[in-house]
């Protein structure tokens, strides 16, 4: 678990971050969200000590860090960034070897986790791992960005918009993979992103900031069903509220037992948005689920995602 305690940071004169108390539960995945410059980027380089707290402690796994070497912090938090950092003149493997070295891990180690973590991201050893970063597509560094991030199996993650560079279906691409992942490691992940619609679908808990505070910190549900009057409300309010709604669940969570399948298949996995913009479009009222083998598994009728969506 990683507790912050009343963080502050001023530049100049001016107040950045104020005042801020948060905690995010291990293997839990929090956005921290909101319009430019209301410091998110601040709050998360403070947490590995990128940039250095005015006032306020940090605590991870009940240790207080705050007066820990930042470089031995950095060793215990991976770090990925937009745009991704690689160092350009080394290969794939040493990019992603990188904290494994300073921490003087043994080259057959090393091997073993560059591999391992390349093909977690489905990106074959023996072809990536003697490749420069310029021979790679962006979302491919993007991948490498984030291995290397994981490479000595940190406690936390930090991200910092990530997958904002990509195109919209590299980035939806790259954002399941890492959720795949995150389920896989059961890592924590801080993750900072202006995309609401990101962190309603990567996100357990959201923190909304503005002005340097976190003027509500819920899960997306209960953020989309009850948003704070006035900026959260504004930021998470308009009319496709409901489809944000439907975004954070899938068929699984809902299905019923399969009366009679029938047509559209969709797999359990598929979000409720997805599955009612798919019943539209083929103008059907009941879709059954489907798991990997193509089996039936259940079915949601149009009315109970029609009903799922509703504010009340
Ligand atoms: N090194 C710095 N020196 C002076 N002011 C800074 C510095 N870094 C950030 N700031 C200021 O602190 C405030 C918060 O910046 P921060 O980068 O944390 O915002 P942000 O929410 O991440 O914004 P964006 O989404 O645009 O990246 C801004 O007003 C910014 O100008």
């Amino acid at each position: 678990m990683i507790e912050v305690r009343n963080l502050s940071k001023q530049f100049g004169g001016q107040t950045a971050v104020k005042d801020l108390s948060f905690k995010v539960d291990s293997g839990r995945v929090c956005a921290l969200v909101g319009t430019s410059g209301c410091g998110k980027s601040t709050t998360l380089r403070m947490l590995n000590r990128l940039i250095e707290p005015s006032s306020g402690e940090i605590f991870i796994q009940g240790q207080n860090v705050t007066t820990l070497p930042a470089e031995q912090l950095r060793r215990r938090i991976g770090y990925a960034i937009q745009g991704v950092g690689l160092f350009p003149h080394q290969t794939i493997a040493r990019n992603i070897a990188t904290v494994p070295r300073l921490l003087g891990w043994s080259k057959t180690d090393i091997d073993a986790r560059v591999s391992e973590l390349l093909s977690l991201f489905r990106l074959d050893p023996a072809t990536f791992a003697g490749k420069y970063p310029h021979q790679l597509s962006g979302g491919e560094q993007q991948r490498v960005g984030v291995a290397r991030a994981l490479a000595a199996h940190p406690e936390l993650l930090l991200m910092d918009e990530p997958f904002g560079a990509l195109d919209p279906l590299t980035r939806e691409h790259l954002q399941d993979e890492l959720l795949h992942i995150q389920q896989l490691l059961g890592i924590t992940i801080i993750m900072v992103t202006h995309d609401l619609e990101e962190a309603i679908k990567m996100a357990d808990v959201i923190a909304v900031m503005d002005k340097g505070e976190i003027l509500q910190m819920d899960s997306p549900d209960v953020l989309l069903r009850h948003p704070r009057p006035g900026f959260v409300q504004s930021l998470v309010g308009g009319q496709d509220r409901s489809l944000r709604l439907l975004a954070t669940q899938t068929l699984a969570k809902i299905m019923t037992p399969v009366t009679q399948p029938c047509d559209p298949a969709m797999s359990a996995g598929t979000s409720l948005r997805d599955a009612l913009a798919g019943l539209i479009w083929q103008g059907a009222d009941r879709l059954t689920v489907v798991n990997d083998a193509g089996q039936p598994v259940g079915e949601v009728t149009l009315n109970e995602l029609l009903k799922r969506g509703a504010g009340a």
